[in-house]
């Protein structure tokens, strides 16, 4: 147990400084191909339990037991765990309440040395461990699990100790003659609850992190498709030195979680990432509670995307092509900054078009253990049958025509061919639904229809998280960057929309994908901490008389 009450050291420190981690190549005969080859062939050896952290114990929850399984071989179980129960959500919340005058009393440097430590865990010996469990629990090659589970969680891990820093610094800048002004930058008054989608080991690490550091303690509910990688990265944590309580992990749907959660008084903030229906579901119960809650809970969420690549009739049409191959197919379309709409001009796409159909068709898919794969399965049956339906409405509608891929085979695993939908008509429901997987679809436009192209595409979804434009005429670059100015909250000129790095493109949407506070970044951090302003008269007045009075 930690002492209510800390003795920090005296000293303004100087933290290393945060650099973006490399990422390993995994190229044949390297040596991390090697260690995490190993380490795939350990963890699907037998079914492992993965159980709730609830106060540094491992229990087992109380509800029906699940299992985590490959996508890519939905019959090889990864592991099993109990959903959890209202009880459980109890006991979560009152370990984080019991833990929180402790955690919040360390000094900040000490809270920072933990994720230090786990950040350096995670780039040495923890890495392939991550890594493999984020392969094989969520479907990702060696690539996509290298940039998420290792180097996007580890830089989330070294630049919020950063930001938070910056934060602390954050001082008033006058004061009066006498007066010694301060700002205590205090954790909130109650629990954190965390929901963390599937896709990103790396989102699902930073959202219970990113509280904890400023000195809140937290209740994470973690997707049950991303279950493995949570339990590895929670174990993690606790051998980065992390105390009992701080974080409370829970297994599950979260449905029973949520009942107690979000009615609970000491509900103190949402972290989410997820669906955009999921947090309206969220913020409705929030918004039924108000009146319970000991304060306004703090509501974070980063949500769905339908987001857009538009090649002006200048765009290097092989800019255009591997922006789509790498922007909509990469992790089978599965990020929320995926490419899935696209207003391609006529002269570019009779330059590239053919091409990019043809290396669709041709992107080696399958079992991420075989490193020769470009992409997975979809994550579960669910989003196998979404994409199936839409797949084949897209063949029975007039104006929409497959023109790559649109096989769909569940036999093994819950494989969707990479596919290319051309749409005549771009005010289809294709071009606005977020299906979260390999769809890309396609309006090829007449080239001296851009600006009326632009303006459609503006807001023909009800999203804006990623978008790019691809053209080298630069004053259709600043048109078009002005027009689309609220249409994307990651916006790229040359470039594919999806691989925000930390530290260099803070990354979330505004519109119906999310609030906008930038993960891995201050403005994120912030919303942890609720400031106390201090005013201190340092030789106080001992006259209440005016002057004018004399
Ligand atoms: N904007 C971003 O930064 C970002 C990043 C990643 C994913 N996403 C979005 O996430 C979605 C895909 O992820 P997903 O399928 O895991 O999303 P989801 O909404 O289905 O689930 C997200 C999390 O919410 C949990 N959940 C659902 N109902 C709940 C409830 N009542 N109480 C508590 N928890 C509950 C789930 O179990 C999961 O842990 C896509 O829409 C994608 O765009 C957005
Ligand atoms: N930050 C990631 C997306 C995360 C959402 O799934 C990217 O920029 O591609």
């Amino acid at each position: 147990m930690i002492r209510a009450t800390m003795q920090g050291m005296d000293a303004i420190t100087h933290p290393p400084a945060p650099i973006n981690e490399p990422n390993l190549t995994y190229a044949p005969g390297s040596p991390e191909r090697e260690a995490l080859l190993a380490e795939i062939d350990t963890q699907q050896r037998r079914p492992r339990a993965l159980r709730a952290h609830i106060g540094g114990r491992r229990r087992n929850g109380g509800g029906e037991e699940r299992t985590v399984v490959q996508p890519h071989d939905h019959q090889h179980v990864l592991g099993t765990f109990r959903n959890a129960t209202t009880k459980d959500a109890e006991a979560a919340i009152k370990a984080a309440s019991a833990a929180a005058p402790g955690w919040r009393a360390l000094p900040y440097d000490e809270r920072a040395a933990v994720l230090l430590r786990a950040a350096e865990l995670l780039a040495g010996p923890w890495r392939q461990r991550l890594n493999a469990a984020t392969m094989l629990g969520q479907s990702k090659t060696a690539f996509q699990a290298e940039i998420d589970a290792a180097c996007e969680l580890i830089d989330f891990w070294r630049f919020n100790v950063h930001y938070g820093r910056q934060i602390l610094a954050e001082q008033p800048i006058a004061n009066s003659a006498g007066i010694w002004n301060r700002t205590d930058h205090r954790p909130l008054e109650g629990f954190v609850y965390a929901i963390t989608p599937f896709n990103f080991s790396a989102i699902a690490g930073n959202l219970p992190t990113a509280p904890a550091l400023m000195g809140n303690t937290v209740l994470w509910k973690p997707s049950s498709s991303q279950q493995l990688a949570a339990s590895l990265t929670m174990e993690l944590l606790e051998e980065a030195g992390l105390p009992p309580g701080v974080i409370n992990m829970l297994p599950g749907d979260g449905i029973a979680v949520s009942e107690v959660a979000l009615a609970h008084p000491d509900l103190a903030g949402i972290h989410f990432t997820g669906s955009t229906g999921t947090f309206h579901g969220l913020w409705r119960e929030v918004g039924a509670n108000i009146a319970g809650y000991r304060g306004y809970p703090r509501i974070v969420g980063e949500t769905g995307g339908k987001d857009f690549v538009i090649a002006h009739p200048s765009a290097d049409p092989d800019v255009v092509r591997v922006a789509l191959l790498r922007g909509a197919f990469e992790y089978q379309g599965q990020k929320c900054s995926a490419a899935s709409r696209a207003y391609i001009a006529r002269s570019v796409w009779e330059q590239m078009g053919e091409q990019l159909l043809a290396d669709v068709d041709a992107l080696p898919m399958g079992d991420v253990r075989d490193l020769a794969n470009f992409m997975g399965a979809v994550i579960d049956e669910r989003a196998f049958a979404t994409h199936k339906a839409a797949i084949r409405r897209a063949r029975r509608t007039r104006s929409l025509q497959v023109v790559a891929g649109g096989q769909c085979d569940d036999s093994v695993g819950w494989f969707v061919r990479p596919t290319v939908v051309l749409g005549s008509d771009p005010r289809d429901a294709m071009f606005s639904t977020e299906y979260f997987g390999p769809i890309l679809v396609v309006h090829v436009y007449d080239d001296a229809q851009f600006e009326k192209v632009v303006r459609q595409a503006e807001s023909a979804a009800p999203y804006a998280l990623t978008g790019a434009v691809i053209a080298r005429d630069r004053a259709a670059i600043t048109w078009a960057s002005e027009e689309l100015r609220f249409a994307a909250g990651n916006f790229y000129v040359n470039d594919k929309p999806t691989g925000a790095v930390v530290g260099q493109q803070p990354f979330g949407g505004g519109r119906a994908s999310g609030t906008n506070d930038k993960a891995g970044a201050a403005s994120n951090l912030l919303r942890w901490t609720s400031p106390r302003s201090i005013k201190e008269t340092l030789v106080p007045p001992t006259d209440h008389r005016y002057p004018h009075m004399e």
